[in-house]
Protein backbone atom coordinates (compact mmCIF):
# COMPACT_ATOMS: atom_id res chain seq x y z
CA UNK A 1 0.00 0.00 0.00
CA UNK A 2 1.36 2.92 -1.11
CA UNK A 3 1.24 5.90 1.58
CA UNK A 4 0.67 9.50 -0.53
CA UNK A 5 0.95 12.76 1.45
CA UNK A 6 -1.28 15.99 -0.11
CA UNK A 7 0.54 18.03 2.03
CA UNK A 8 -1.54 21.21 0.61
CA UNK A 9 -4.94 22.38 -0.53
CA UNK A 10 -5.14 19.97 -4.12
CA UNK A 11 -8.38 19.58 -5.01
CA UNK A 12 -9.95 16.49 -4.82
CA UNK A 13 -11.67 15.96 -7.41
CA UNK A 14 -8.60 15.82 -9.17
CA UNK A 15 -7.44 13.33 -7.21
CA UNK A 16 -9.86 10.03 -8.51
CA UNK A 17 -7.11 8.43 -10.08
CA UNK A 18 -5.58 8.12 -6.90
CA UNK A 19 -8.58 7.52 -4.66
CA UNK A 20 -9.98 5.03 -6.58
CA UNK A 21 -6.55 2.92 -6.76
CA UNK A 22 -6.49 0.07 -4.11
CA UNK A 23 -2.68 0.20 -4.18
CA UNK A 24 -3.24 3.83 -2.31
CA UNK A 25 -3.59 5.54 0.88
CA UNK A 26 -4.26 9.01 0.27
CA UNK A 27 -3.06 11.06 4.02
CA UNK A 28 -4.61 14.96 3.76
CA UNK A 29 -2.16 16.67 6.03
CA UNK A 30 0.16 19.45 6.58
CA UNK A 31 3.43 17.98 7.01
CA UNK A 32 3.40 19.31 10.42
CA UNK A 33 0.24 17.29 11.02
CA UNK A 34 2.09 14.25 9.45
CA UNK A 35 5.06 14.95 11.39
CA UNK A 36 4.52 10.85 13.07
CA UNK A 37 3.83 9.63 9.58
CA UNK A 38 6.77 10.65 7.43
CA UNK A 39 8.59 8.03 7.94
CA UNK A 40 6.55 5.97 5.57
CA UNK A 41 5.50 8.58 3.13
CA UNK A 42 6.12 7.05 -0.60
CA UNK A 43 4.77 10.25 -2.35
CA UNK A 44 3.90 13.79 -1.68
CA UNK A 45 2.05 16.10 -3.28
CA UNK A 46 2.07 20.18 -2.87
CA UNK A 47 1.52 23.05 -3.91
CA UNK A 48 3.34 26.43 -3.48
CA UNK A 49 2.43 26.73 0.62
CA UNK A 50 4.53 23.94 1.30
CA UNK A 51 8.51 24.43 1.02
CA UNK A 52 9.93 20.67 0.77
CA UNK A 53 13.51 21.17 2.10
CA UNK A 54 16.47 18.55 2.21
CA UNK A 55 15.88 17.99 5.92
CA UNK A 56 11.70 17.28 4.98
CA UNK A 57 13.28 14.89 2.28
CA UNK A 58 15.82 13.23 4.58
CA UNK A 59 12.68 12.76 7.48
CA UNK A 60 10.91 10.66 4.24
CA UNK A 61 13.39 7.70 3.67
CA UNK A 62 10.60 5.67 1.94
CA UNK A 63 10.10 8.92 -0.67
CA UNK A 64 10.16 8.29 -4.14
CA UNK A 65 8.13 10.75 -6.24
CA UNK A 66 7.62 14.58 -5.40
CA UNK A 67 4.42 16.09 -7.31
CA UNK A 68 4.21 19.59 -7.34
CA UNK A 69 0.45 20.32 -8.19
CA UNK A 70 1.28 23.62 -10.26
CA UNK A 71 4.43 24.85 -12.20
CA UNK A 72 6.91 26.66 -9.74
CA UNK A 73 8.93 24.31 -8.15
CA UNK A 74 11.07 27.21 -6.61
CA UNK A 75 9.86 25.13 -3.08
CA UNK A 76 11.05 22.07 -3.62
CA UNK A 77 15.24 21.25 -3.36
CA UNK A 78 15.57 19.73 -6.38
CA UNK A 79 19.40 18.39 -6.24
CA UNK A 80 18.22 17.02 -2.99
CA UNK A 81 15.80 15.02 -4.44
CA UNK A 82 17.70 13.95 -7.62
CA UNK A 83 20.24 12.85 -4.72
CA UNK A 84 18.27 10.78 -3.42
CA UNK A 85 16.63 9.25 -6.49
CA UNK A 86 13.43 11.14 -6.29
CA UNK A 87 11.92 12.08 -9.20
CA UNK A 88 10.21 15.54 -8.81
CA UNK A 89 7.21 16.51 -11.48
CA UNK A 90 5.05 19.17 -12.00
CA UNK A 91 1.74 20.03 -13.68
CA UNK A 92 3.78 22.27 -16.59
CA UNK A 93 0.31 23.75 -18.61
CA UNK A 94 -2.48 23.33 -16.14
CA UNK A 95 -2.76 26.36 -14.83
CA UNK A 96 -1.35 28.59 -18.12
CA UNK A 97 -4.56 29.74 -19.09
CA UNK A 98 -6.04 30.89 -15.29
CA UNK A 99 -2.53 32.66 -14.73
CA UNK A 100 -2.80 34.34 -17.78
CA UNK A 101 -6.67 35.58 -17.41
CA UNK A 102 -5.07 36.33 -13.54
CA UNK A 103 -2.23 38.74 -15.03
CA UNK A 104 -4.61 40.28 -17.61
CA UNK A 105 -7.87 40.98 -15.36
CA UNK A 106 -4.64 42.66 -12.76
CA UNK A 107 -3.93 44.13 -15.65
CA UNK A 108 -7.26 45.95 -16.56
CA UNK A 109 -7.62 46.60 -12.64
CA UNK A 110 -4.36 47.80 -12.49
CA UNK A 111 -4.94 50.88 -15.43
CA UNK A 112 -8.24 51.77 -14.58
CA UNK A 113 -7.89 51.56 -10.76
CA UNK A 114 -10.74 49.00 -10.05
CA UNK A 115 -10.24 47.96 -6.82
CA UNK A 116 -9.18 51.62 -5.48
CA UNK A 117 -12.86 52.67 -7.01
CA UNK A 118 -14.56 50.29 -5.26
CA UNK A 119 -13.04 51.18 -2.16
CA UNK A 120 -14.23 54.59 -2.64
CA UNK A 121 -18.01 53.79 -3.10
CA UNK A 122 -17.36 51.19 -0.08
CA UNK A 123 -16.43 54.19 1.77
CA UNK A 124 -20.15 56.42 0.21
CA UNK A 125 -17.44 58.61 -2.20
CA UNK A 126 -18.25 59.20 -5.46
CA UNK A 127 -15.06 60.38 -7.36
CA UNK A 128 -15.41 59.64 -10.72
CA UNK A 129 -12.50 61.98 -11.52
CA UNK A 130 -10.69 60.70 -9.26
CA UNK A 131 -9.98 57.57 -10.99
CA UNK A 132 -9.59 58.29 -14.69
CA UNK A 133 -7.69 55.42 -15.88
CA UNK A 134 -5.36 54.55 -19.59
CA UNK A 135 -6.52 52.34 -22.23
CA UNK A 136 -4.48 49.36 -23.55
CA UNK A 137 -5.65 49.66 -26.82
CA UNK A 138 -1.78 51.36 -28.32
CA UNK A 139 0.30 50.65 -25.50
CA UNK A 140 3.80 48.82 -25.21
CA UNK A 141 3.16 45.50 -23.31
CA UNK A 142 6.54 44.34 -22.40
CA UNK A 143 6.82 40.64 -21.62
CA UNK A 144 9.82 39.29 -19.35
CA UNK A 145 9.84 35.54 -20.12
CA UNK A 146 7.88 34.04 -23.00
CA UNK A 147 6.80 30.56 -22.11
CA UNK A 148 3.53 29.12 -21.77
CA UNK A 149 1.85 31.97 -19.80
CA UNK A 150 4.16 34.57 -21.17
CA UNK A 151 2.54 33.69 -24.71
CA UNK A 152 -1.16 33.34 -23.70
CA UNK A 153 -0.24 36.84 -22.63
CA UNK A 154 0.80 37.79 -25.86
CA UNK A 155 -1.77 36.35 -27.67
CA UNK A 156 -4.57 38.35 -25.38
CA UNK A 157 -2.49 41.49 -25.64
CA UNK A 158 -2.52 41.54 -29.71
CA UNK A 159 -5.91 41.63 -29.56
CA UNK A 160 -6.46 44.00 -27.43
CA UNK A 161 -4.10 46.28 -29.80
CA UNK A 162 -1.47 46.16 -27.62
CA UNK A 163 2.35 46.11 -29.08
CA UNK A 164 3.69 43.16 -27.77
CA UNK A 165 7.98 43.52 -26.89
CA UNK A 166 9.15 40.25 -25.03
CA UNK A 167 12.72 39.75 -23.90
CA UNK A 168 13.29 35.68 -23.30
CA UNK A 169 16.90 33.99 -24.14
CA UNK A 170 15.30 31.17 -24.90
CA UNK A 171 13.12 32.66 -27.17
CA UNK A 172 14.09 31.68 -30.81
CA UNK A 173 13.27 34.74 -33.93
CA UNK A 174 11.18 32.17 -35.96
CA UNK A 175 9.06 31.51 -33.07
CA UNK A 176 9.03 35.32 -32.03
CA UNK A 177 7.83 36.24 -35.82
CA UNK A 178 5.25 33.49 -35.32
CA UNK A 179 4.12 34.86 -32.34
CA UNK A 180 3.98 38.53 -33.88
CA UNK A 181 5.86 40.18 -31.27
CA UNK A 182 8.87 41.73 -30.93
CA UNK A 183 11.85 40.17 -29.37
CA UNK A 184 14.30 42.57 -27.57
CA UNK A 185 17.12 42.89 -25.19
CA UNK A 186 15.91 43.49 -21.64
CA UNK A 187 17.39 47.19 -21.83
CA UNK A 188 15.62 47.90 -24.66
CA UNK A 189 12.41 46.49 -23.83
CA UNK A 190 12.41 48.15 -20.62
CA UNK A 191 13.07 51.80 -22.22
CA UNK A 192 10.12 51.43 -24.73
CA UNK A 193 7.50 49.64 -22.45
CA UNK A 194 4.38 51.39 -20.96
CA UNK A 195 3.27 47.86 -18.92
CA UNK A 196 5.63 45.29 -18.49
CA UNK A 197 4.74 42.17 -17.02
CA UNK A 198 7.15 39.16 -15.61
CA UNK A 199 6.72 35.60 -16.43
CA UNK A 200 9.82 33.79 -15.81
CA UNK A 201 10.76 31.44 -13.08
CA UNK A 202 12.44 32.20 -10.02
CA UNK A 203 15.46 31.25 -10.27
CA UNK A 204 19.36 32.76 -9.29
CA UNK A 205 19.53 34.30 -12.96
CA UNK A 206 15.93 35.81 -12.45
CA UNK A 207 16.07 36.83 -9.10
CA UNK A 208 15.60 40.79 -8.74
CA UNK A 209 16.03 40.86 -12.64
CA UNK A 210 14.37 44.08 -12.63
CA UNK A 211 16.01 46.03 -9.97
CA UNK A 212 16.16 50.14 -8.86
CA UNK A 213 19.20 50.28 -11.71
CA UNK A 214 17.22 49.18 -14.79
CA UNK A 215 13.90 50.54 -13.60
CA UNK A 216 15.15 53.92 -13.73
CA UNK A 217 15.70 53.44 -17.27
CA UNK A 218 11.76 52.41 -17.94
CA UNK A 219 9.45 55.88 -18.97
CA UNK A 220 8.26 57.68 -16.15
CA UNK A 221 5.05 56.30 -15.27
CA UNK A 222 5.31 52.91 -16.25
CA UNK A 223 3.18 50.23 -14.98
CA UNK A 224 4.71 46.90 -13.30
CA UNK A 225 2.95 43.45 -12.94
CA UNK A 226 4.41 40.48 -11.46
CA UNK A 227 2.03 37.06 -11.75
CA UNK A 228 5.13 34.52 -11.61
CA UNK A 229 7.29 34.74 -8.70
CA UNK A 230 7.75 37.41 -6.08
CA UNK A 231 11.72 38.23 -5.63
CA UNK A 232 11.93 38.82 -10.04
CA UNK A 233 10.86 42.51 -9.53
CA UNK A 234 12.61 43.83 -6.18
CA UNK A 235 10.53 44.88 -3.56
CA UNK A 236 12.10 47.06 -2.06
CA UNK A 237 13.18 49.33 -5.26
CA UNK A 238 9.64 48.94 -6.80
CA UNK A 239 8.44 50.11 -3.45
CA UNK A 240 10.96 53.27 -3.50
CA UNK A 241 10.16 53.82 -7.23
CA UNK A 242 6.35 54.07 -6.84
CA UNK A 243 7.22 56.09 -3.58
CA UNK A 244 9.44 58.77 -5.96
CA UNK A 245 6.71 58.96 -8.61
CA UNK A 246 8.80 57.35 -11.38
CA UNK A 247 6.45 54.01 -11.52
CA UNK A 248 2.73 54.82 -11.57
CA UNK A 249 1.81 51.57 -10.10
CA UNK A 250 2.11 47.56 -9.70
CA UNK A 251 -0.27 44.29 -9.76
CA UNK A 252 0.85 41.77 -7.36
CA UNK A 253 -0.20 38.50 -6.98
CA UNK A 254 3.07 37.19 -5.45
CA UNK A 255 5.52 37.73 -2.89
CA UNK A 256 9.16 37.16 -1.79
CA UNK A 257 7.64 36.06 1.54
CA UNK A 258 4.41 34.81 2.00
CA UNK A 259 2.07 35.60 2.97
CA UNK A 260 3.15 39.07 2.83
CA UNK A 261 1.98 40.44 6.12
CA UNK A 262 2.77 44.16 6.81
CA UNK A 263 4.29 44.37 3.58
CA UNK A 264 5.42 48.23 2.62
CA UNK A 265 3.79 48.08 -0.84
CA UNK A 266 0.13 46.88 0.27
CA UNK A 267 0.55 50.41 1.83
CA UNK A 268 0.47 52.15 -1.17
CA UNK A 269 -2.48 53.03 -3.13
CA UNK A 270 -1.15 52.71 -6.39
CA UNK A 271 -0.31 49.12 -5.91
CA UNK A 272 -3.30 46.84 -6.52
CA UNK A 273 -2.65 42.96 -4.82
CA UNK A 274 -3.83 39.45 -5.05
CA UNK A 275 -3.08 36.40 -2.54
CA UNK A 276 -1.40 34.42 -5.24
CA UNK A 277 -4.35 33.74 -7.14
CA UNK A 278 -3.12 32.72 -10.60
CA UNK A 279 -3.90 29.27 -10.50
CA UNK A 280 -6.90 29.60 -8.20
CA UNK A 281 -9.55 28.78 -10.45
CA UNK A 282 -11.67 25.39 -10.58
CA UNK A 283 -10.36 24.71 -14.12
CA UNK A 284 -6.84 25.24 -13.33
CA UNK A 285 -7.15 23.28 -9.27
CA UNK A 286 -8.69 20.41 -11.46
CA UNK A 287 -6.16 20.32 -14.14
CA UNK A 288 -2.84 20.43 -12.39
CA UNK A 289 -4.92 17.88 -9.39
CA UNK A 290 -5.09 15.43 -12.43
CA UNK A 291 -2.68 15.33 -13.90
CA UNK A 292 -0.16 14.89 -10.48
CA UNK A 293 -2.33 12.17 -9.76
CA UNK A 294 -1.92 10.66 -12.66
CA UNK A 295 1.85 11.08 -12.90
CA UNK A 296 2.45 9.49 -9.23
CA UNK A 297 0.05 6.49 -10.34
CA UNK A 298 1.86 6.13 -13.29
CA UNK A 299 5.34 6.45 -11.47
CA UNK A 300 4.27 4.15 -8.45
CA UNK A 301 3.08 1.39 -10.85
CA UNK A 302 6.79 1.40 -12.60
CA UNK A 303 5.78 3.29 -16.44
CA UNK A 304 7.40 6.42 -17.06
CA UNK A 305 6.26 9.88 -16.05
CA UNK A 306 5.87 12.65 -18.48
CA UNK A 307 7.04 15.65 -16.92
CA UNK A 308 9.82 14.79 -14.61
CA UNK A 309 11.81 17.88 -13.76
CA UNK A 310 14.96 15.45 -13.28
CA UNK A 311 13.91 12.53 -15.15
CA UNK A 312 14.44 12.03 -19.00
CA UNK A 313 11.37 12.06 -20.15
CA UNK A 314 10.22 9.11 -21.91
CA UNK A 315 6.87 7.92 -23.44
CA UNK A 316 5.17 5.21 -22.59
CA UNK A 317 4.89 3.83 -25.66
CA UNK A 318 8.93 3.85 -26.06
CA UNK A 319 9.60 3.22 -22.19
CA UNK A 320 7.44 -0.48 -22.99
CA UNK A 321 10.10 -1.27 -26.09
CA UNK A 322 13.20 -0.48 -24.26
CA UNK A 323 12.02 -2.37 -21.10
CA UNK A 324 13.27 -5.50 -22.23
CA UNK A 325 17.07 -3.72 -22.54
CA UNK A 326 16.74 -1.66 -19.38
CA UNK A 327 15.85 -5.01 -17.28
CA UNK A 328 18.81 -6.73 -19.20
CA UNK A 329 21.45 -4.48 -18.18
CA UNK A 330 20.31 -3.58 -14.91
CA UNK A 331 20.87 -7.49 -14.19
CA UNK A 332 24.31 -7.52 -15.97
CA UNK A 333 25.21 -4.18 -13.85
CA UNK A 334 24.13 -6.48 -10.58
CA UNK A 335 26.44 -9.37 -12.16
CA UNK A 336 28.71 -7.13 -12.75
CA UNK A 337 28.75 -5.87 -8.93
CA UNK A 338 28.59 -9.21 -7.11
CA UNK A 339 31.52 -10.49 -8.95
CA UNK A 340 33.98 -7.97 -8.40
CA UNK A 341 33.49 -7.30 -5.00
CA UNK A 342 36.19 -4.45 -5.00
CA UNK A 343 37.08 -1.12 -5.71
CA UNK A 344 35.82 -0.43 -9.81
CA UNK A 345 36.91 2.78 -10.80
CA UNK A 346 35.53 2.06 -14.85
CA UNK A 347 33.04 1.09 -16.47
CA UNK A 348 32.14 0.92 -20.58
CA UNK A 349 29.15 -0.32 -22.18
CA UNK A 350 28.94 -0.92 -25.59
CA UNK A 351 25.70 -0.86 -27.66
CA UNK A 352 25.11 -2.91 -30.61
CA UNK A 353 21.92 -3.71 -33.05
CA UNK A 354 18.32 -2.70 -32.27
CA UNK A 355 19.02 -1.27 -28.92
CA UNK A 356 20.62 1.47 -30.83
CA UNK A 357 17.27 2.20 -31.57
CA UNK A 358 16.43 4.04 -28.32
CA UNK A 359 18.45 6.94 -26.13
CA UNK A 360 20.45 4.34 -24.55
CA UNK A 361 21.28 6.62 -21.91
CA UNK A 362 18.45 5.59 -19.80
CA UNK A 363 19.67 1.95 -20.39
CA UNK A 364 23.35 2.85 -19.24
CA UNK A 365 21.04 4.69 -15.94
CA UNK A 366 19.70 1.03 -15.62
CA UNK A 367 23.11 -0.46 -15.50
CA UNK A 368 24.06 1.86 -12.95
CA UNK A 369 21.10 1.83 -10.81
CA UNK A 370 21.94 -2.49 -11.31
CA UNK A 371 25.58 -2.20 -10.31
CA UNK A 372 25.09 0.30 -7.06
CA UNK A 373 22.02 -1.86 -5.93
CA UNK A 374 24.05 -4.28 -4.05
CA UNK A 375 27.00 -1.82 -3.09
CA UNK A 376 24.57 1.14 -1.77
CA UNK A 377 21.62 1.93 0.49
CA UNK A 378 20.79 5.08 -1.25
CA UNK A 379 18.19 3.97 -4.75
CA UNK A 380 20.11 4.90 -7.67
CA UNK A 381 17.69 5.01 -10.45
CA UNK A 382 17.54 7.15 -13.92
CA UNK A 383 17.33 10.38 -11.85
CA UNK A 384 20.72 10.27 -9.40
CA UNK A 385 22.94 7.53 -11.15
CA UNK A 386 25.78 9.65 -12.91
CA UNK A 387 25.49 11.69 -10.23
CA UNK A 388 26.50 8.82 -7.49
CA UNK A 389 28.62 6.81 -10.11
CA UNK A 390 30.49 11.02 -10.40
CA UNK A 391 30.61 11.36 -6.41
CA UNK A 392 32.34 7.56 -5.95
CA UNK A 393 34.57 8.47 -8.65
CA UNK A 394 33.16 5.93 -11.07
CA UNK A 395 33.74 6.73 -14.68
CA UNK A 396 31.04 5.86 -17.17
CA UNK A 397 31.82 5.36 -20.65
CA UNK A 398 29.36 4.53 -23.66
CA UNK A 399 30.10 2.96 -27.17
CA UNK A 400 28.26 1.88 -29.99
CA UNK A 401 29.61 -0.52 -32.79
CA UNK A 402 27.97 -3.25 -35.16
CA UNK A 403 29.15 -6.57 -33.95
CA UNK A 404 26.07 -8.03 -32.60
CA UNK A 405 27.94 -11.32 -33.15
CA UNK A 406 24.65 -13.24 -34.79
CA UNK A 407 22.20 -11.11 -32.51
CA UNK A 408 19.59 -8.82 -33.02
CA UNK A 409 21.05 -6.43 -30.00
CA UNK A 410 24.44 -7.15 -28.57
CA UNK A 411 24.76 -5.53 -25.39
CA UNK A 412 28.63 -5.53 -23.72
CA UNK A 413 29.46 -4.62 -20.24
CA UNK A 414 33.01 -3.87 -19.25
CA UNK A 415 34.47 -3.27 -15.63
CA UNK A 416 38.13 -2.05 -14.55
CA UNK A 417 38.74 -2.56 -11.11
CA UNK A 418 41.51 -2.08 -8.34
CA UNK A 419 42.72 -6.12 -9.14
CA UNK A 420 40.92 -7.19 -12.33
CA UNK A 421 38.67 -6.46 -15.46
CA UNK A 422 35.44 -8.44 -16.21
CA UNK A 423 33.40 -8.11 -19.16
CA UNK A 424 29.96 -9.49 -19.62
CA UNK A 425 27.41 -9.73 -22.53
CA UNK A 426 24.30 -10.35 -22.85
CA UNK A 427 21.18 -9.81 -25.12
CA UNK A 428 17.43 -9.66 -25.35
CA UNK A 429 16.02 -12.65 -27.25
CA UNK A 430 12.08 -12.70 -28.14
CA UNK A 431 10.27 -15.60 -26.69
CA UNK A 432 13.63 -16.22 -24.47
CA UNK A 433 14.30 -12.95 -22.47
CA UNK A 434 17.35 -11.97 -20.76
CA UNK A 435 20.73 -14.19 -22.00
CA UNK A 436 24.18 -13.46 -20.68
CA UNK A 437 26.07 -14.80 -23.32
CA UNK A 438 29.48 -14.04 -22.58
CA UNK A 439 31.77 -13.84 -19.34
CA UNK A 440 35.11 -13.07 -18.45
CA UNK A 441 35.27 -14.28 -22.45
CA UNK A 442 33.96 -17.56 -21.77
CA UNK A 443 30.90 -18.76 -24.07
CA UNK A 444 27.69 -19.42 -21.78
CA UNK A 445 24.38 -19.00 -21.88
CA UNK A 446 21.80 -18.18 -18.68
CA UNK A 447 19.19 -15.90 -17.80
CA UNK A 448 20.15 -13.10 -15.42
CA UNK A 449 17.88 -13.87 -12.49
CA UNK A 450 17.20 -16.15 -9.66
CA UNK A 451 20.43 -17.60 -6.90
CA UNK A 452 23.57 -17.96 -9.02
CA UNK A 453 27.05 -19.06 -8.52
CA UNK A 454 29.35 -18.44 -10.88
CA UNK A 455 32.53 -20.42 -10.44
CA UNK A 456 35.92 -19.68 -12.72
CA UNK A 457 38.25 -22.93 -12.01
CA UNK A 458 41.21 -24.57 -13.67
CA UNK A 459 39.98 -27.23 -16.47
CA UNK A 460 41.01 -30.33 -14.26
CA UNK A 461 39.12 -33.91 -13.85
CA UNK A 462 36.37 -33.82 -11.07
CA UNK A 463 36.32 -30.33 -10.29
CA UNK A 464 32.50 -30.04 -11.31
CA UNK A 465 32.36 -33.31 -9.33
CA UNK A 466 33.66 -32.26 -6.32
CA UNK A 467 31.56 -28.80 -6.07
CA UNK A 468 28.91 -30.79 -7.25
CA UNK A 469 29.63 -33.11 -3.98
CA UNK A 470 29.93 -30.28 -1.77
CA UNK A 471 26.59 -28.93 -2.80
CA UNK A 472 25.01 -32.41 -2.80
CA UNK A 473 25.87 -32.92 0.71
CA UNK A 474 24.32 -29.66 1.98
CA UNK A 475 21.09 -30.35 0.33
CA UNK A 476 21.49 -27.72 -2.60
CA UNK A 477 19.59 -28.98 -5.51
CA UNK A 478 20.95 -27.41 -8.13
CA UNK A 479 18.72 -25.85 -11.18
CA UNK A 480 20.82 -25.15 -13.56
CA UNK A 481 24.50 -25.17 -14.86
CA UNK A 482 26.17 -24.07 -17.58
CA UNK A 483 30.47 -24.70 -18.13
CA UNK A 484 32.75 -23.33 -20.58
CA UNK A 485 36.10 -23.29 -20.63
CA UNK A 486 38.82 -21.57 -23.24
CA UNK A 487 41.14 -24.26 -23.58
CA UNK A 488 41.62 -27.75 -22.79
CA UNK A 489 43.24 -27.71 -18.74
CA UNK A 490 42.84 -23.99 -18.99
CA UNK A 491 41.05 -21.55 -17.54
CA UNK A 492 37.13 -22.53 -16.95
CA UNK A 493 33.72 -21.61 -15.37
CA UNK A 494 30.57 -22.88 -14.11
CA UNK A 495 27.44 -21.14 -13.71
CA UNK A 496 25.06 -22.91 -11.62
CA UNK A 497 21.22 -21.81 -10.20
CA UNK A 498 19.96 -22.86 -7.06
CA UNK A 499 16.20 -22.39 -5.61
CA UNK A 500 17.50 -20.81 -2.50
CA UNK A 501 20.69 -18.48 -2.02
CA UNK A 502 23.85 -20.41 -0.85
CA UNK A 503 25.02 -20.46 2.54
CA UNK A 504 27.87 -19.09 3.67
CA UNK A 505 28.96 -22.24 5.06
CA UNK A 506 28.88 -23.57 1.59
CA UNK A 507 30.75 -21.07 0.03
CA UNK A 508 33.57 -21.32 2.80
CA UNK A 509 33.77 -24.96 1.98
CA UNK A 510 33.92 -24.51 -2.05
CA UNK A 511 36.23 -21.64 -1.85
CA UNK A 512 38.80 -24.86 -0.48
CA UNK A 513 38.38 -26.96 -3.19
CA UNK A 514 41.63 -26.94 -5.38
CA UNK A 515 41.42 -25.56 -9.31
CA UNK A 516 39.17 -22.79 -7.70
CA UNK A 517 40.14 -19.61 -8.88
CA UNK A 518 37.60 -17.61 -7.70
CA UNK A 519 33.88 -18.09 -7.29
CA UNK A 520 31.32 -15.80 -6.65
CA UNK A 521 27.44 -16.06 -4.97
CA UNK A 522 25.31 -13.63 -7.32
CA UNK A 523 21.45 -12.80 -5.90
CA UNK A 524 19.45 -11.64 -8.87
CA UNK A 525 16.06 -9.80 -7.60
CA UNK A 526 13.65 -10.78 -10.62
CA UNK A 527 12.71 -7.81 -13.00
N1 LIG B 1 0.87 33.41 -9.85
C1 LIG B 1 0.63 32.13 -10.01
O1 LIG B 1 -0.24 31.55 -9.38
C2 LIG B 1 1.44 31.37 -11.03
C3 LIG B 1 0.84 30.35 -11.76
C4 LIG B 1 1.62 29.63 -12.66
C5 LIG B 1 2.97 29.92 -12.82
N2 LIG B 1 3.51 30.92 -12.06
C6 LIG B 1 4.91 31.25 -12.20
O2 LIG B 1 5.11 31.66 -13.55
C7 LIG B 1 6.32 31.09 -14.03
C8 LIG B 1 6.23 30.88 -15.52
O3 LIG B 1 5.26 29.91 -15.79
P1 LIG B 1 5.20 29.26 -17.24
O4 LIG B 1 4.22 28.15 -17.19
O5 LIG B 1 5.06 30.31 -18.27
O6 LIG B 1 6.66 28.64 -17.34
P2 LIG B 1 7.48 28.33 -18.66
O7 LIG B 1 8.61 27.49 -18.23
O8 LIG B 1 6.57 27.88 -19.73
O9 LIG B 1 8.03 29.75 -19.12
C9 LIG B 1 9.07 30.39 -18.42
C10 LIG B 1 9.82 31.22 -19.45
O10 LIG B 1 10.80 32.00 -18.77
C11 LIG B 1 11.93 32.05 -19.60
N3 LIG B 1 13.10 32.43 -18.82
C12 LIG B 1 13.83 31.65 -18.01
N4 LIG B 1 14.85 32.37 -17.50
C13 LIG B 1 14.72 33.63 -18.00
C14 LIG B 1 15.46 34.84 -17.85
N5 LIG B 1 16.54 34.88 -17.08
N6 LIG B 1 15.05 35.94 -18.51
C15 LIG B 1 13.95 35.89 -19.30
N7 LIG B 1 13.22 34.78 -19.49
C16 LIG B 1 13.61 33.67 -18.85
C17 LIG B 1 12.03 30.67 -20.18
O11 LIG B 1 12.79 30.69 -21.36
C18 LIG B 1 10.57 30.37 -20.46
O12 LIG B 1 10.21 30.73 -21.78
C19 LIG B 1 6.44 29.78 -13.28
O13 LIG B 1 7.79 29.38 -13.13
C20 LIG B 1 5.83 30.10 -11.93
O14 LIG B 1 6.84 30.50 -11.04
C21 LIG B 1 2.79 31.64 -11.18
O1 LIG C 1 3.73 27.94 -9.89
C1 LIG C 1 2.51 27.81 -9.91
O2 LIG C 1 1.91 26.87 -10.46
C2 LIG C 1 1.68 28.84 -9.25
O3 LIG C 1 2.43 29.72 -8.50
C3 LIG C 1 0.52 28.27 -8.51
O4 LIG C 1 0.87 28.08 -7.18
P1 LIG C 1 -0.28 27.41 -6.24
O5 LIG C 1 -0.37 26.00 -6.69
O6 LIG C 1 0.23 27.55 -4.86
O7 LIG C 1 -1.52 28.19 -6.51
Amino acid sequence: MYQILVADAIKPEGLGPLLESPKVHLIEKTVVEAKHQLHEIDAILVRSATTVTEELISSMPNLKIIARAGVGIDNIDVPAATKRGIVVVNAPDGNTISTAEHTFAMMAALMRHIPQARASLKNGEWKRSSFIGTELYGKNLGIVGMGRIGSEIAKRAKVFGMDVLVYDPFLTSDRAKKMGVTSLELAKLLTLADIITVHTPLTPETRNLINKKNLLTCKKGVYLLNCARGGIINEEDLYELIIKGHIAGAAIDVFAEEPPLGHQLLELDSVIATPHLGASTKEAQLNVATQVAQEVLSFLNGNPVTSSINLPAISKEVFAKVQPFYELIKQMGSIVSQSMPEGIHEITVNYAGEVLDFDTSILTKSLLSGFFKSRLDVPVNEVNAFLIAKERGLTIGEKTSHDTFGYSNFITVTAKGDNRQLGISGTYVDHYGSRIVRLNDFTIDFHPEGNLLYVQHMDRPGVIGRVGKILGDHGENIATMQVGRKQAGGEAIMLLSFDNPLSDDILRKLKQLDDITFLYRITLHGS
